[in-house]
């Protein structure tokens, strides 16, 4: 399969990278990364091990593929999408977190696929890139359902080492996920703490209560996701995750921008769609933008 990887940072490189052992992949990267694979090829260190050599490249268009997998950071979505409009490619996947498939769906004419990612990826210098930890990734239609290029993607993915999951549920997976980061992510973050830290404190309402309602919004969107499982699986994701520090965490530990826009200001968004208020949801997003305006990030 020939696939593009848009965004290839921790883990764009990390799965293009396993895909690259199997299929013919090009890195969509920045400089020195992109250079540095393409003189020297990709070092994958860590809980994955191997030497492969993938096209890298910093050009955004004029690309040829059976499928574009999206691995910017949610706020580079549309750009991305409007670059991937200019390229012929037959098929996008997202693997990012927060909800970015109706952007991607809404600019391409490529059938989009929903995906997550569990797999734990630090680009740790130009061409080297350390697997953290194997998770999976799980592929599926964006409407759920039974789908045959959602067949043939997860094969590619099998193929190439990648434990991959083709399920017919992903609206209901995609909102799990959205609510365990909408409850571990912007907690984390404001607190500074990790993500264990929510097992014995006051942080673990604020967790759950930012989950529940993110179920709320899900349910009034006809996906099926009771409070109860959305509360369970970040009890779950922080006791499998414990030692981690979250994704917005490192953001805003690294004084980077934060994905709060596709995750908790989605929430809001979709919630305000319905006539719905999230007070948990806005006020999280309303303090970590807080923050990213302070830090002139915004
Ligand atoms: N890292 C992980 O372990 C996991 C990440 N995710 C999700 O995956 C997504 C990506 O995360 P992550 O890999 O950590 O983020 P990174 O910032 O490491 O990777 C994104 C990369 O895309 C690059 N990029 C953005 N726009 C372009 C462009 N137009 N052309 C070329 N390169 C571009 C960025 O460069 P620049 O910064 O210079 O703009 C950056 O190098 C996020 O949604 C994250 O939540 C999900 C599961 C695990
Ligand atoms: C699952 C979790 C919360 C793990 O830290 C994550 O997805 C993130 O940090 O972005």
């Amino acid at each position: 399969m020939r696939i593009l990887v848009f965004g290839a940072g921790s883990l764009g490189t990390l799965v293009g990278g396993l895909l690259a052992s199997v299929h013919d992949v090009t890195l969509v990267a920045r400089d020195p990364h992109a250079a540095r694979v393409s003189s020297a090829g990709l070092d994958i260190v860590g809980a994955e091990s191997t030497h492969v050599s993938p096209t890298a490249t910093t050009a955004e268009t004029g690309h040829d593929a059976d499928l574009a997998l999206v691995t910017v950071k949610s706020f580079d979505t549309a750009r991305a999408a409007d670059a991937l409009a200019d390229c012929d490619v037959d098929a996008v996947l997202s693997l990012q977190n927060g909800l970015t498939e109706a952007t991607l769906a809404s600019r391409l004419d490529a059938p989009a696929l929903a995906g997550t990612a569990t797999y734990g990826a630090r680009l740790v210098e130009p061409g080297r890139v350390e697997c953290t930890g194997v998770g999976r990734v799980v592929l599926g239609a964006l409407d759920g359902g039974p789908d045959p290029l959602a067949e043939r993607v997860g094969k590619a993915f099998r193929d190439a080492g990648v434990n991959a999951l083709v399920a017919t549920d992903m609206p209901r997976r995609r909102w799990e996920k959205l609510a365990v980061n909408a409850g571990i992510n912007a907690v984390t973050a404001l607190s500074r703490v990790e993500n264990g830290a929510l097992r014995s404190s006051d942080a673990n309402d604020l967790a759950h209560r930012a989950a529940r309602e993110t179920a709320r919004v899900a349910r009034l969107e006809r996906v099926s996701l009771s409070n109860r499982v959305a509360r369970e699986a970040v009890d779950r994701v922080v006791e499998k995750t414990a030692a981690n520090r979250s994704s917005m965490l490192q953001d805003v530990a690294a004084e980077k921008r934060t994905e709060v826009d596709a995750i908790n200001g989605a929430v809001v968004d979709i919630a305000a769609e319905h006539g719905f208020e999230v007070p948990t949801n806005r006020t999280l997003a309303a303090l970590l933008r807080a923050w990213e305006r302070g830090a002139g990030l915004r």
